[in-house]
């Protein structure tokens, strides 16, 4: 007899019901059969009698008695099955590996990381800040000693100041900026700077609201004092760029003054940007005013880190965000203006546009607005005729009148050349023009044709050897750099081309009347009343469209003001 108590089994055998298959008597296993084989052997004469299998062991039974307490349908609900016919038996319930099931986990894996990194960016929203608000240390106010002013702009005053508590030691020596109202989407991006790539911007101490000055509320930003210089004040010397020499390498270097010597530096300087802009990048910001006076030397560190963060976007959690008094500075902005195609509507909520933002960073390319003002920095390093502002505007001018093209720029200007801008380009020729290479794979028109601070940072410009010392890897990755750079319409122009110039009936290609139908996207008609109609109610609806979209956008950027502001500590 079996009798199932509970989540407990106790089976008592008697030889005389070895034949049976024992019924469970007790829910929820009533009238469902118990499988149970006995084996009779005599050894020595004695009959012995064992349980050879018992229709599943405990784990099974505890099993069943969950499941059996389902509902469904019975085989769904029971397991049922045939010890003989094995493939009626119940799959095992360990995780089975699909090539499918692989695939989709591993596309899953690199959406969630890939720029501007979602998984990551719920891990520092809600683990990381969190953390680091419980142990940071905070100050109020009275906490610093106003010193020297560093500098003034549109939306703040910058002060070096001391720690009331501790002046002169060398932690208290920082540097303050009183904001305005926008000083929250600066204290927001650098508190995400800080977590993400401390090494990338200037070391963000503390910020939170100040609130019981005369005017309407004030953010103060505390940062740690990184040095004296910014990178335009050390190129509006003479000497540049061998002031900097023994600032970022610690020593001079032992080679007559010249071209290549001042091509290393150029290059140490242009290297140490990438990488603090690729680090901004990786973590979904772009900072939109990269400009040599937002690049301040680090004594602590030798190394140059950006500062000013108050225009940058996060287009992590989709603050992007510019108040309407902010202009772009125009000498560094990149022609497009926007980081986001303005057919982007803004992301209706943190969540969302976190989950869309490796979409549309990837439709966007926002970081290549950075990479254009970097390559125009990059340029004023090699040629010191272009470090004032009337002669950078002024090269503006004929860069746009180029169409954006470097090449095009330098046939104008190269024939009448002065000896500087000749030796700006002797120094971007070196090592068979691969300086020149990669500064007009920065400074371009279009974004997308652009290339990343990762990819800049693996260019053969930056390898000590230089070209002719390339491995074959090396070469290779050159190749790729090259190919990822090429301008694909025009590729596409090319093909069609071609095909118009084989194509005839005969070989069976496309004739021109053919290929004139495949550039014609819409062929023309005549205008006729209705089509008039049909065109006004499209219209219409457009305009209505881009009004709810604009009143959207606006709500949005109110909410997400609103939003920001929660994260930003006030001083009670
Ligand atoms: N961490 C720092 N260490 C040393 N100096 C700094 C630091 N941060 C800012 N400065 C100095 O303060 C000046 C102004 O800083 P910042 O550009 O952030 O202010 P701003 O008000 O936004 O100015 P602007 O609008 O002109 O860009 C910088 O040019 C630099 O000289």
């Amino acid at each position: 007899m079996a009798t199932v108590t509970g989540v407990g089994v106790t089976i008592g055998l008697r030889s005389r019901l070895k034949s049976k298959t024992p019924t469970v008597s007790s829910s929820p296993f009533i009238g469902r059969k118990l499988e149970i084989r006995i084996s009779t052997k005599f050894v020595a004469g004695k009959k012995t009698v064992s349980v050879v299998r018992a229709g599943g062991d405990v784990l099974d039974l505890v099993h069943h008695l969950f499941v059996g307490v389902g509902v469904g349908l019975p085989c769904t609900v029971m397991e049922c099955g045939d010890i003989i016919y094995r493939s009626t038996l119940p799959k095992s319930n360990g995780l089975t590996i699909t090539a499918p099931g692989v695939v989709l986990a591993l596309g899953a894996i690199s959406y969630l990381w890939a720029t501007p990194g979602v998984a990551p960016g719920f891990w520092d929203m809600f683990v990381l800040a969190f953390v680091e608000r419980l142990f940071r240390p905070t100050y109020r106010k009275d906490d610093f000693v106003l010193g020297k002013k560093l500098g003034e702009g549109s939306f703040g005053v910058v002060y070096r100041v001391s720690l009331a508590k501790k002046p002169g030691s060398k932690e208290s020596d920082l540097v303050l900026k009183k904001a305005s109202e926008y000083g929250a989407v600066e204290i927001w991006m650098n508190e995400r700077v800080r977590r993400a790539c401390a090494s990338s911007c200037a070391d963000f101490v503390y910020g939170f609201l100040e609130n019981s000055s005369r005017k309407k509320g004030e953010y103060w930003l505390i940062w740690r004092f990184e040095g004296e210089a910014t990178l335009a004040d050390l190129m509006l010397s003479k000497d540049f760029p061998y002031n900097v020499e023994a600032m970022i390498l610690g020593e001079v270097q032992d080679l007559p003054k010249g071209l290549e010597r001042e091509n290393k530096i150029i290059q140490t300087v242009l290297r140490q940007l990438l990488f603090a802009l690729d680090g901004l990048h990786s973590t979904g910001i772009v900072h939109r005013d990269i400009k040599p006076q937002n690049i301040i030397f680090s004594e602590g560190s030798r190394t140059f880190k950006i500062i000013d963060l108050g225009a940058a976007a996060d287009l992590r959690v989709g603050i992007n965000y510019i108040p309407k008094e902010f202009l772009l500075d125009p000498r560094y902005a990149a022609p497009e203006q926007y980081i986001m195609s303005t057919q982007t509507p803004s992301a209706p909520s943190a969540p969302v546009a976190t989950a869309l933002s490796p979409v549309l960073w990837q439709m966007n390319l926002p970081d290549r607005f950075d990479i254009y003002s970097a390559g125009l920095i990059f340029l004023q390093m090699a040629f010191p005729s272009l470090r004032t502002d009337s002669s950078l505007i002024q090269f503006n001018r004929q860069l746009k009148r180029c169409g954006y093209d470097l090449a095009e720029w330098r046939k104008t200007v190269e024939p009448r050349a002065g000896s500087e801008l000749r030796r700006g380009f002797e120094l971007l020729d070196l090592d068979g023009g691969i300086g020149w290479e990669l500064l007009t794979s920065m400074v371009r028109y279009k974004a997308r044709q652009r290339t990343s601070a990762k990819a800049a940072l693996a260019h053969p410009y930056f390898d000590r050897e230089g070209l002719l010392a390339l491995s074959f890897m090396q070469n290779l990755r050159l190749q790729l750099f090259r190919a990822t750079q090429q301008d694909y319409s025009e590729a596409a122009k090319w093909v069609i081309n071609l095909m118009a110039k084989s194509g005839t009936k005969k070989d069976g290609g496309f004739t021109e009347s053919q290929l004139q139908e495949l550039r014609e996207v819409e062929p023309k008609k005549k205008a006729s009343a209705q089509r008039n109609a049909l065109a006004s109610a499209l219209r219409l609806q457009r305009k209505i469209v881009k009004t709810l979209n604009e009143s959207m956008d606006q709500l949005n950027r109110r909410r997400k003001s609103l939003w920001w502001s929660r994260w930003i500590p006030r001083e009670e």
